[in-house]
């Protein structure tokens, strides 16, 4: 690991480094210093207290302890990490696996570490140290099982931050196998953690094992350790307290060293600030399915359980799309558009519960698929941006990793050429191919974003659909992503879903428009429709509340009174009653039915407003 400047600076690490230098010293040369003096036996100078020849005395057999002690450092330490580097690699993979699981196999391991927990780890590893018969190995076994459910409960906690990010989300929607998840995914964004985790217990490990050989449980003589030392020099402490106290200052000296070790590299971390974040890459080609649909969905609805009860925040969602066409998908914060294309892409969250009359996906039916041929065929198929690029990046991989990783994945292409594919894709959201090598932090918001297109371009997807891509970027950047998009459309015929709040840009964007309130579309109107044509007065009302350069600035900004329906409350007739200026008293009683205007243009309302109202322009400066 690079030291930061601040762990440098401080005095605490230097007198940690001092103390790891003088233990790793005595470690590689105790041994061949002082080896031939800790073993040779004196019978003239049997159980001696200290003197000018044997600073710390000698034992029963005559063995300098001053040697012996120095020479113990070696196995003390190499066998507290031996035990440290097993449980807490075992650990980390049981506990990071939680987030690569399915729900099942998640809540099986979350469980097995609950109980396993539930026990004392010291008691644990003396049970097992009895169970494995004591010696070395027993012993260093016995804590290194001891220290796994510890290591894991770590792991699968900081697993679980990683789980929900959009990376995790945008790697699988490519269709990752969970292997690669968790070497690729999550355990390099939790890895500092758990390695200062494992420095701090190094030092417990090594009192814990000396604890085991103090009791007769781990190292066996002829072999010793500083706690068989301790035990042996413990019969005579009171006549000669050295022999005893020279092995457990040893002890205490090397388990102060790990524990200000990893303590100066929490402090230096938590200096830092957090890491900076980042993205995902893809697999082969997909066209239009011979209907000349991309995507066609029918009656998607979503249930999610929550304290309250369960809620359905997408409720009997139809949509379609063709090759080339760009359909927006606008609506109020809330009103289940993210779910939506979360759904469509299998990313729901976990207890979700998704169903759908026709879910059609490139000409397959997803529902007929095994669940590995509809992975395969999502991550090949359709492509996700999502609305923050910083998170939706791996902040631990190269940009030339993040993009090819997916293609290498599923088409089985050779590093070179798909690191050419990437440059390729990278040319094509014109940013230079130099940034392969690049990590997200070096990035502006907008490279990020471009990246994030790019890597969605490697699968050459039927699809794309974009949830806020622009959202978190300045004004201009947004214009330069969404004539991106546009050329990419006219370029692959990809369809695009556009999600967006920006009821404006969506209009200039897209060529079709979908009105989404409460969880249910409640207008398809087409894009240049919208500024005057829209027929559901939510629509309407959305419009009117776009900002306007010649509206008169003393005026407040038209909003839309009241709030969106409890979902915990459906009611049987419109959602948007409540709050509607053309409410009548049976749109409270019954859902209204579907009106088509003509085939672009329908809309759910029972008093749609009037075609020749004229509002006002929605066009952005
Ligand atoms: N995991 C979840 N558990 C419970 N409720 C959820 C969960 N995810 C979303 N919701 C709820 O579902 C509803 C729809 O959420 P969704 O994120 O799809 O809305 P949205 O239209 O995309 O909003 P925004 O524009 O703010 O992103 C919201 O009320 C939200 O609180």
């Amino acid at each position: 690991m690079c030291l930061p400047s601040g762990f440098r600076r401080s005095p605490i690490a230097w007198a940690t480094a001092f103390m790891l230098a003088s233990l790793v010293a005595l470690a590689v040369a105790g041994p061949m210093v002082w080896g031939a003096a800790a073993d040779r036996p004196d019978p003239s100078v049997v159980l001696r207290g200290p003197s000018a020849a044997h600073p710390f005395g000698t034992d029963g057999l005559g063995r300098d302890l001053l040697a012996r002690v120095l020479t113990a450092t070696r196995p003390s330490l190499l066998l507290a990490l031996a035990a440290v580097l097993l449980g807490a690699g075992s650990g980390i993979i049981v506990g990071s696996c939680t987030a690569v699981l399915g729900r099942r196999g998640r809540r099986l391991t979350a469980g097995m570490i609950n109980l396993l927990l539930a026990f004392p780890a010291l008691l644990v590893a003396m049970f097992l140290a009895v169970v494995f018969g004591a010696g070395t190995a027993g012993a260093v076994l016995a804590l290194a099982a001891a220290g796994v459910p510890g290591f894991a409960r770590l792991a699968q906690t900081l697993a679980a931050g990683v789980a929900g990010t959009d990376h995790l989300a945008a790697a699988r929607v490519l269709g990752l196998r969970r292997h690669r998840l968790l070497w690729r995914h999550v355990l390099p964004n939790i890895a500092e953690p758990l390695l200062l985790s494992a420095t701090t217990a190094a030092g417990t490990t090594l009192v814990a094992l000396s604890g085991l050989s103090f009791l007769g449980l781990g190292v066996q003589p002829p072999g010793y350790d500083w706690g068989l030392l301790l035990s042996q020099g413990l019969d005579r402490i009171y006549a000669e307290p050295l022999p005893a106290l020279a092995p457990g200052l040893a002890v205490l000296y090397a388990a102060l060293a790990f524990q200000l070790l990893g303590e100066a590299l929490a402090g230096s971390v938590a200096r830092r600030g957090p890491a900076p974040r980042a993205p995902a890459p893809t697999p082969p080609p997909s066209g239009p399915a011979e209907d000349g649909l991309v995507l066609q969905v029918e009656d998607l609805t979503v249930e999610l359980p929550t304290p309250g009860g369960t809620i359905q925040p997408v409720r009997g969602v139809s949509l379609s799309l063709r090759p080339g066409e760009a359909v927006g998908l606008v609506g109020e914060s809330g009103s289940g558009k993210t779910l939506t294309a979360l759904a469509l892409a299998d990313l729901h969250p976990h207890g979700a519960r998704v169903s759908r009359r026709t879910l059609r996906l490139l000409g397959a039916d997803l529902a007929a698929l095994t669940p590995k041929e509809r992975d395969r065929h999502l991550a090949t198929g359709l492509s996700m941006i999502f609305q923050n690029p910083a998170s939706a990046l791996n902040p631990s991989l190269r940009i030339g990793t993040q993009l090819t990783e997916a293609v290498r994945a599923h088409r089985g292409t050779s590093r070179a050429q798909a690191t050419a594919e990437a440059a390729d894709a990278l040319r094509r959201v014109a940013l230079s191919p130099a940034l392969l090598r690049s990590r997200p932090y070096q990035l502006s918001g907008g490279q990020r974003q471009r990246v994030m297109i790019a890597a969605g371009l490697m699968t050459r997807p039927g699809l794309i659909i974009a949830d806020e891509p622009t959202t978190a970027l300045d004004v201009t950047v947004q214009r330069q992503i969404t004539r991106l998009l546009t050329d990419i459309r006219r370029d692959t015929s990809a369809a695009l879903l556009f999600i967006s709040h920006d009821i404006a840009l969506v209009g200039e964007f897209c060529e079709r428009v979908l009105v989404m309130y409460a969880g249910t579309i409640v207008e398809a109107v087409p894009a240049d429709r919208l500024a005057d044509g829209a027929r559901h007065p939510y629509t309407r009302a959305l419009v009117a509340s776009v900002p306007d350069l010649a509206a008169d600035r003393g005026r407040p900004l038209p909003t839309i009174g009241g709030g969106p329906p409890d979902p915990l409350v459906p009611a049987p007739g419109c959602p948007f009653e409540p709050r509607c200026p053309r409410r009548q008293d049976h749109c409270a009683e019954q859902a209204p039915p579907w009106q088509d205007f003509d085939a672009t243009h329908r809309v759910a309302c029972w008093h749609p407003e009037p075609v020749t109202a004229v509002l006002k322009t929605v066009a952005r400066s």
